[in-house]
């Protein structure tokens, strides 16, 4: 199971597993689900079907605040470059991801297990990468950043076309986000889930809700992704063609409740390592996030608050305390 590219997660936290809680097995009791699944094509198609799909999407955000699109229009030969570019980065030695800056990225941000970890309920076996996507000159490119750079111009494009619907759907112009998420905020998260064979059910990523707007996931077939539905943890069949969309505590927030940031988790592996990239829709740091709807859940914040707060009670409490600090 030693594997030079991986971090020393387990060398790291071996102390962890000596005192394993005694609810740690109650989380293996977990059904499966498929999330509801839309056809984005159905947007181009007739009056109806483009009605129908829109309420679908307005439908699935308010009840699971987590859907699944296919027909997205991200080539799949695109996909599967990703794919191999985010193999070939965590296969390289521990060393060097910890030292070296990635495709001239910046900033460089490399993480691996959790720092402020004092329990194994806090831990996540993995690893990521952070790539912030603010503008860049237009120099020559390495052909690995060119990809990326492609990748997320696709994945902006949907969370856009998604989140016009969604603010559509609470009966505004579909440009609010638009014009307030430039993507100077907007990044990629690459996530590599070693798999973890001490013992079973060890977070691969703590549960926690999404401090954006809007999330795009691509995941494997490996599974382990698993949200929060009616109180219980249910686990997301993986599928092939589908692409993962969550609404983030913003969205939750600016929709006054309408949309649900709902908490999600990766349960790591004993056998198979795991991929996914997220694309995260974020607004500029100055934006008020701001319900129009009275009376307000949430007082009126900036995200550049937000994240702050989240920030100071990650180092001060060891995890995320979100939403519940700005209510009204
Ligand atoms: O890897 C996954 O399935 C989920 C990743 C995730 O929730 C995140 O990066 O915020
Ligand atoms: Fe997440």
């Amino acid at each position: 199971m030693v594997d030079q590219n991986n971090p020393p997660l387990f060398n790291t936290y071996k102390s962890f597993f000596s005192h394993q809680p005694s609810d740690q097995h109650r989380m293996a009791e977990t059904d499966e689900c498929e999330l509801p699944l839309i056809d984005l094509s159905c947007l181009k198609n007739s009056q109806a079907q483009m009605i129908q799909c829109k309420r679908d999407i307005v439908t699935a955000s308010s009840v699971w605040g987590f859907f699944q699109v296919v027909n997205h229009g991200i080539p799949e030969e695109l996909l599967e470059k990703m794919r191999s570019i985010m193999v070939n980065v965590f296969r390289r030695p521990f060393e060097t991801k910890a030292k070296e800056r990635l495709f001239d990225f910046s900033p460089h941000s490399y993480r691996w297990g959790t720092p402020s970890a004092t329990s194994l309920k806090q831990l996540s076996w993995s690893e990521a990468y952070h790539i912030a996507l603010s503008p860049s000159p237009q120099q020559e490119k390495q052909s690995t950043r060119q990809t990326i750079e492609e990748f997320a111009t696709l994945m902006s494009n949907l969370a856009h076309q998604l989140s016009s619907v969604l603010s559509e759907g609470l009966g505004y112009e579909g440009t609010y986000l638009k014009d307030s998420c430039t993507c100077n905020t907007c990044y990629l998260r690459l996530n590599h889930y070693p798999p973890c064979p001490i013992i079973d059910e060890v977070f691969g990523l703590i549960p926690h809700t999404d401090s954006d707007f809007m999330t795009i996931l691509v995941q494997d077939q490996v599974g382990g992704l698993q949200l929060m539905k009616d109180g219980r943890w249910i686990a997301v069949k993986p599928n092939p063609n589908a692409l993962i969309i969550n609404i983030g505590d913003l969205f939750q927030a600016w929709s006054n409740g309408v949309y649900k940031s709902v908490e999600h988790r990766v349960m790591s592996n004993p056998h198979l390592e795991r991929f996914s990239v997220a694309y995260f829709l974020c607004p500029s740091y100055d934006t008020m996030i701001q319900s129009q709807t009275e009376p307000s859940m949430y007082r009126k914040f900036t995200f550049k608050e937000f994240r702050q707060q989240v920030q100071a009670d990650v180092k001060l409490t060891g995890h995320k305390i979100g939403l519940p600090r700005f209510l009204a």
